[in-house]
């Protein structure tokens, strides 16, 4: 016997004799111990609920709608049976092979997602996962990245892709390797699938549905929709595929638009005035419980501009200053700086992370102890998945929602629609917290010194207007029957709107900050079409300067060249 064949069969001898949470579930025993051991992969005792329920789902071939709550696992209840079924199927080991990867079989599992951040999270679960099966390729493909990399990759061939709609849509176009790999296709998977649905996606969605079906066959492979909020659109959309589909719903709610939350989340809400919204967030950021938080708002404007004003009031002496590291993440940070971002909050001890809603869906941040929704969700299914970020596999979490009084409070009913049952905060007791003695003083003066930080400081005055500018412009962006609620007329009428300026630390009136919005553009458009006019008068310079020295050397004309811009004159020539 070679040694490889000895040493495979006495490792399998050693996992065997193992009794363990994952015994029962008849799954490849490297599997399994990549799943027990913490040293070699995972450290798990057994599979959770929703991976109880979906790991035998999947090997019964059917397609399935999964709905779970947030943090419940879900990412590896789809993940193990894929990697069980490759595994030991088409790459199944065999220790008289030489050990060199075989990729050439196609691409089994394409697992997509909507957000570049998740795409990269799954990604790494999915390589930690297949680590011990060293012929099981994954690769991620998402925007940003190089796609002749990602090409180069897909030529060598892959057997899991994780990725996003547009990156998927892309690579079937432009990759001819991709699309003859894609005949093996036997898992699709769309994670936060409803999201996925949203009308950003819908009609790249199909296109991807219509491409693969012309690749691969419909009737060998399987789909498998998952999120914490499966809702009806969704199923109407399952029913648009081939197949029967088969429910696994980790809750009571059966068919309604309710959603069920981790019981070890503690929700509560703040009905505050805008002028008390920075102080209030302030507390509740300050409160000795609250080590890891994560702050979620509207628009990349408002993550910039509470970004630079937490540093401020961290970095300069103020009654509110707090030593804890602030992390920022929106949409338009390129690529690696987002999930450089994500690590490093991830694996920061303590921070406070400002977020757009690109951090609501899916991230598994570790230790996240406080969610605040500073600026309320777009709609219930937001708010579910943002307060998801914490309380993740019975951990203990809490999240505080901020909403505008009267005008705002009927969401709490929204909410109750949706079995979601939120507690009234006890400000009084988290001031007194937060702040100790003279906690109400504190609470007040806090707001004086924001408006008189962000009044002297041009770049927070500036970040703040434009922080404001744009909520506005989000609060009117969403579905009709948010509106009702969510609704700038109401705010308008009610006379909020002006002390909304006071939310983002401005002493101006909307009004005033319109006219300086408008003034800064204004100039900014006189600079652009100054540096355009000086570049023109350089080129034609330049051209003239060609035209002097052209009965020259051409070393002449590049000296000439050279020599210019410093002097600003051609005098040398
Ligand atoms: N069997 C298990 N035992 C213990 N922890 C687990 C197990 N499976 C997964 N986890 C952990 O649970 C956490 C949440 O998992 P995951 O991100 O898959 O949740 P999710 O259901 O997809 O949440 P969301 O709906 O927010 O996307 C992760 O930190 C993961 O490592």
């Amino acid at each position: 016997m070679s040694d490889s064949k000895e040493k495979y069969l006495k490792s399998l001898e050693e996992i065997n004799a193992v009794q363990d949470g994952f015994t029962e579930w008849n799954i490849n025993p490297f599997l399994k111990r990549n799943l027990r051991c913490p040293d070699r992969g995972f450290g798990f005792s057994g599979f959770t609920d929703v991976q109880q329920a979906v790991v035998p789902a999947v090997a019964s071939g059917n397609n399935l709608i999964v709905r779970a709550e947030t943090g419940s696992g879900k990412t590896l209840a789809y993940l193990v049976p894929i990697v069980n079924y490759l595994a030991n199927g088409p790459f199944a080991y065999d220790p008289t092979a030489p050990t060199k990867k075989d990729r050439s079989q196609g691409t089994f599992a394409v697992i997509v997602a909507p957000t570049h951040d998740l795409a990269v999270q799954i990604h790494e679960v999915a390589e930690k996962l297949t680590k011990p099966f060293y012929n099981i390729v994954c690769t991620r493909l998402v925007g940003g990245a190089d796609s002749d990399n990602e090409k180069k990759r897909l030529r060598k061939g892959v057997g899991i892709i994780v990725t996003t709609p547009g990156r998927l849509l892309y690579h079937l176009k432009q990759t001819a390797n991709l699309r003859a790999n894609l005949a093996a296709l036997r898992f699709l998977v769309f994670d936060e699938s409803d999201r996925l649905l949203d009308m950003g996606f819908k009609q790249v969605m199909r296109e991807i549905l219509d491409r693969l079906s012309e690749l691969s066959d419909a009737t060998a492979r399987q789909t498998l929709l998952l999120s914490a909020t499966v809702g009806n659109e969704l199923e109407s959309f399952a029913s648009s595929f081939e197949g029967s589909w088969k429910h696994v719903l980790m809750d009571d709610k059966g068919d309604r638009e309710a959603y069920k939350l981790p019981e070890s989340l503690k929700q509560e809400y703040v009905l505050i005035p805008a002028r008390k919204k920075i102080s209030t967030m302030l507390a509740l950021l300050a409160a000795p419980s609250s080590v890891k938080s994560i702050v979620f708002v509207s628009t990349i404007d408002i993550v910039t501009y509470m970004e630079k004003l937490l540093n401020h009031l961290t970095t300069t002496a103020t009654p509110v200053a707090r030593p804890a590291e602030i992390f920022a993440l929106h949409g338009n940070m390129p690529s690696p700086e987002r999930a450089d971002m994500v690590m490093r909050f991830s694996k920061a001890e303590r921070g406070v992370l400002i977020a757009t809603d690109v951090a609501a869906r899916g991230l598994d941040i570790q230790h996240l102890d406080l969610v605040v929704q500073l600026d309320a969700p777009a709609d219930v299914t937001t708010y579910v998945h943002r307060v998801g970020r914490t309380a993740r596999q019975h951990a203990v979490g809490r999240a505080v929602l901020f909403l505008l009084p009267e005008v705002e409070e009927p969401f709490v009913g929204a909410l109750q629609d949706s079995d979601i049952e939120v507690q009234k905060l006890n400000l009084e007791r988290l001031l007194k917290t937060s702040f100790k003695k003279d906690h109400r003083e504190t609470w007040y003066s806090i707001q004086d010194t924001i408006e008189d930080i962000v009044g002297k400081n041009t770049e927070l005055l500036e970040s703040a207007r434009l922080a404001y500018s744009s909520w506005t412009k989000a609060y009117t962006v969403r579905t009709r029957a948010m509106r009702k609620i969510f609704n700038m007329h109401s705010i308008k009428t009610s006379g909020k709107l002006g002390t909304m300026c006071a939310s983002f630390g401005l002493k101006e009136s909307p009004t005033e900050i319109a006219a300086a919005l408008r003034m800064k553009s204004e100039k900014e458009r006189r600079d652009r079409e100054a540096a355009a006019k000086r570049e023109h008068m350089q080129k034609h310079r330049k051209n003239k300067l060609g035209t002097k020295v052209g009965k020259g050397t051409r070393d002449d004309r590049r000296i000439g060249m050279e020599s210019r811009p410093r002097g600003g004159k051609v005098k040398r020539l």
